[in-house]
């Protein structure tokens, strides 16, 4: 057997060509009912993984915790092993008005405002998704209709900085849909790797409201936000299958 990562205990025979990347290890209870022939690989720390089919495509989903030293932890050792395009699945704060619980955001860049991305590369290296990963999700979003916007987000590094609420006034300005933790990081290392990356979130706390509350409620599983997530997890799924049909397998 070839060498198991150190993070994500996991070595080159368990991997899968496309990996969904939630940041919260309970998600992959939801993303296995979607999957055939479903194996939990490992779980160590707040890497766990399973692996299965979804309609005949091969998929990993792999937790990959919370902020995005953890994400590129997940990417560089999913690379390693032979994982060729990932797309995180995960959930946001809204940072525009109308963006409704359980509306997806399908992210088209982020902000860099992650420690993360900046000790990989300057900060001028865009972060940006992979352009077919990303129109995939695109037309598997339209295709089932889901309530669904597109644009540019923000990762960020924590919650409860004193100047949290004028910041994130600052980047809903400019026209920033959403907030998260991980996306920045991950379009940054699978752009330095090689790696095909993508984002699309589950919006759980809309613009000037409670986080602390909202975030509750999600894990407590709300319904438009688990209509959401549900709605996330199958469109990620439908874009795997969309490109590993475009390019006959070859990604
Ligand atoms: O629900 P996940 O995918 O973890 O995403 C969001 O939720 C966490 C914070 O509550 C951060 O990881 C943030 O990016
Ligand atoms: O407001 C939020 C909610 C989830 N995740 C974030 O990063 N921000």
């Amino acid at each position: 057997m070839s060498e198991i990562m150190p993070h994500l205990k996991l070595s080159k025979e368990q991997a899968a060509p496309f990996a969904l990347l939630p940041g919260d290890p309970k998600r992959l209870d939801r993303i296995a009912p979607y999957l055939e022939d479903v194996r939990e690989l490992a779980f160590n720390r707040e890497f766990r993984s399973l692996k299965g089919s979804f309609r005949g495509v091969e998929v990993m989903a792999v937790s990959t915790g919370i902020g995005g030293a953890s994400a590129a932890i997940a990417v560089e050792e999913l690379h390693r092993i032979g994982v060729r395009a990932m797309i995180r699945i995960g959930s946001c704060g809204a940072l525009k008005k109308g963006i409704s619980l359980g509306d997806l955001i399908i992210a088209s860049g982020a902000v860099r405002n992650d420690g993360t991305s900046s000790s990989y590369v300057d900060s001028a290296y865009p972060a940006v998704p992979d352009p077919q990963l990303f129109m995939a999700l695109m037309e598997s979003a339209r295709e089932s209709r889901v309530p669904c916007h597109a644009g540019i987000i923000r990762s960020h590094d924590s919650f409860y900085i004193d100047e949290e609420k004028e910041i994130c006034e600052y980047w809903s300005k400019k026209g920033v849909l959403g907030s998260d933790m991980e996306t920045a990081a991950l379009f940054v290392t699978g752009g330095l790797r090689g790696v095909k990356t993508a984002s699309i979130l589950n919006t759980v706390v809309q613009y000037e409201e409670s986080l602390e509350e909202n975030i509750n409620l999600y894990t407590g599983g709300e319904s438009a936000m688990m209509r959401g997530e549900q709605a996330e997890i199958l469109t990620a799924l439908q874009a795997f299958v969309r490109i590993s049909q475009n390019q006959e397998g070859r990604i």
